[in-house]
């Protein structure tokens, strides 16, 4: 087991956000969310990233209670992350960007982090544009350098925000590879996506939310077939 979330619970003011959420994750699966739009999914990252508290629950990582750690004690435990809206330093290079993510995440030595870097953007099918400004990729590339960013900070636990989001079905299909590829190396997964055609091709299990409550889980075809999700998260009349 990687991370255990249990009975966690967050409020802004009067709105419940999430509400005693309880999930166990193991290591080495790769576990998609779903849900509507404010159903409280990227407060669910912050609160295992440790960029928001839980007011209630527990959160264990790598079997340690975490639930009042700081994020950086997260990110060097080995959680990493990337945002649904890319923001690198555009006036680095890609490079640049990449070391600068990783000095943040592990710090070491510098001749390790740059063979480290020089790895990530080969898995991430970057190292040809690694001299290149930031600024000027193209968006496939820009989500590629967000993965590698989150990548650089060494996560045994990687969190992907909507990563597919605005991409053709040819730069979608070749983001997957890319996900699938770095899962298969052991790194474990969730993923908060939209796009579900990509996210049920990776993912072993999926998680949908509704108003901050877990109301499924479980193998994708099934929670894809349900009723109760199809209703809410689609929308459709069954
Ligand atoms: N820092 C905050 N302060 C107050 N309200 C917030 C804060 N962060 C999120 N919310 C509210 O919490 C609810 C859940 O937001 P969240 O971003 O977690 O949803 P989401 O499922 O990720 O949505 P989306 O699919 O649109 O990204 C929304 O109603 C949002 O407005």
């Amino acid at each position: 087991m990687i991370l255990r979330l249990e009975n966690v619970s967050k409020s802004f003011g009067a709105l419940k956000v999430t509400d005693g959420v309880t999930v166990t994750v193991p290591r080495g699966e790769a576990l998609g969310i779903i849900g509507p739009n404010g159903a409280g999914k990227s407060t669910l990252f912050n609160l295992i990233t440790g960029n928001l508290l839980a007011d209630e629950g527990r959160i264990e990582l790598l079997g340690r209670d975490v639930t009042r750690a700081p994020a950086m004690d997260r990110v060097r435990m080995g959680v990493g992350r990337s945002f649904q809206i890319p923001q690198p330093f555009e006036g680095l290079s890609v490079f640049e960007n990449l070391l600068t993510a990783a000095a943040f995440g592990r710090g070491g030595r510098e001749a390790e982090m740059v063979d480290d870097c020089a790895r990530i953007l080969e898995e991430t099918e970057l190292l040809r544009k690694a001299n290149l400004l930031a600024g000027s990729l193209s968006l496939l590339d820009r989500k590629r350098l967000e993965l590698a960013r989150a990548l650089a900070t060494g996560p045994e636990l990687l969190l992907l925000d909507e990563i597919a989001g605005g991409l053709t079905e040819g730069e979608c299909k070749a983001l997957v590879a890319t996900i699938k590829a770095i899962q298969a190396k052991g790194t474990t997964i969730i993923w908060i996506e939209h796009v579900l055609h990509a996210l049920t091709s990776v993912v072993e299990r999926l998680l949908v939310l509704d108003f901050g409550r877990v109301i499924g889980i479980g193998a994708p075809d099934a929670i894809m077939a349900s009723q109760q999700v199809r209703e809410i998260y689609l929308g459709l009349e069954v």
